[in-house]
């Protein structure tokens, strides 16, 4: 018999009308009535936190990945209910925390109240039941309206749609009902080179870059962060005319701050050595992330800004596939 380990952080999935608005509000033995399953699996529970997930914060995943962690040898499956505004980036950082496992790991939660007469969070349990008692991939995945996502390609598209989630320059790992698990991508397994790390340095920041931006800011930024992200326009360029971003960006790697440069585009990545925009940012210090989502650079950043501020190895470290978070440089 298969054993499961249900562990709730919160998110609407759990939450009840309270005064101040939507809000956590249903106890483990509540929630864990929606848990209906049949008898060749067990299922236990455990309350981590009960947060909206607005809340969470990077100290929280590694609360949640020492939980997994440390039981990851009593149960064959985890399932974890969570809020879906930050699901995106605990399933990035989980797949970084817990590179290594060797067991299912699957988030879900709703966009409505499980307690609610209509209600995505029912379907969205048995979803996840079925994919860790089936699926027999490691690794983390959302299981969200029918779909299982791997971790570090999942993005939330949707505030009220109960399909809330895509994955985004990757396949769909399964599609999930009450005909079971379909396997519609197997990620082939990595020869990975991490040593295991349960930690995160949260003195990151996230910048969209927009017409006007000015280059003041990073003055600011340089005493304040350890590594940046930014968003840079199509396909990595940022502009060095008027507003000179590059010259900043120069700055910032002189002092030893990485700087990853990423694009508000969602889809096909980006190539920083077909413009001269690009390549400008690129010949500054700018650290290419190829295809890899926001959420999974802020998370990875983290994790690797927790194991050293060599910038050699910062590069190497985030372009270097983990957990199918990056395709092409
Ligand atoms: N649908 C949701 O779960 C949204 C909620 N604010 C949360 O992230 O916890």
């Amino acid at each position: 018999m298969k054993k499961l380990l249900v562990l709730a952080t919160g998110g609407t999935i759990a939450s009840t009308h309270q005064r101040g608005g939507l809000a956590p509000g249903l106890t483990i033995d509540q929630l864990a009535q929606y848990f209906h399953h049949n008898q060749d699996v067990s299922v236990d529970f455990k309350v981590l936190m009960n947060k909206d997930s607005t809340n969470m914060q990077p100290e929280d995943w590694v609360v949640m990945a020492r939980a997994i962690d440390e039981n990851q040898n009593a149960y064959d499956g985890f399932i974890m209910t969570h809020g879906t505004d930050t699901m995106a980036y605990t399933a990035s950082a989980l797949s970084y925390l817990l590179h290594d496992i060797k067991k299912t790991v699957v988030i879900t939660g709703s966009q409505v109240p499980v307690s609610f007469k209509k209600t995505d969070a029912r379907k969205n349990i048995r979803d996840a039941l079925t994919f860790a008692h089936q699926a027999d991939i490691p690794g983390v995945f959302i299981a969200f309206d029918g779909k299982a996502i791997q971790g570090t390609r999942a993005v939330k598209m949707r505030t009220k749609s109960y399909d809330a989630f895509e994955s985004v320059n990757f396949p769909y790992i399964a599609a999930i009902g009450e005909f079971g698990a379909q396997i519609t991508f197997r990620p082939e397994p990595e020869k990975t080179v991490f040593r295991k790390h349960l930690g995160v340095c949260p003195d990151v920041f996230l910048l969209k870059a927009f017409p006007g931006l000015a280059p003041q800011f990073f003055d600011y930024l340089q005493d304040h962060i350890k590594g940046l992200i930014i968003e840079s326009f199509g396909n990595g360029g940022l502009p060095f005319l008027t507003r000179d971003l590059v010259s900043g960006i120069e700055k910032l790697v002189q002092k030893g701050i990485p700087v990853i440069i990423t694009t508000q585009c969602l889809e096909e990545g980006q190539n920083m050595d077909l413009y001269e925009v690009g390549k400008r940012v690129a010949d500054a210090g700018g650290i290419t992330a190829g295809d890899m989502n926001t959420e999974a650079i802020v998370a990875k950043l983290m994790w690797v800004l927790s194991q050293t501020t060599d910038p050699s190895e910062i590069r190497r470290m985030i372009q270097t596939p983990l957990a199918h978070d990056l395709d092409y440089i």
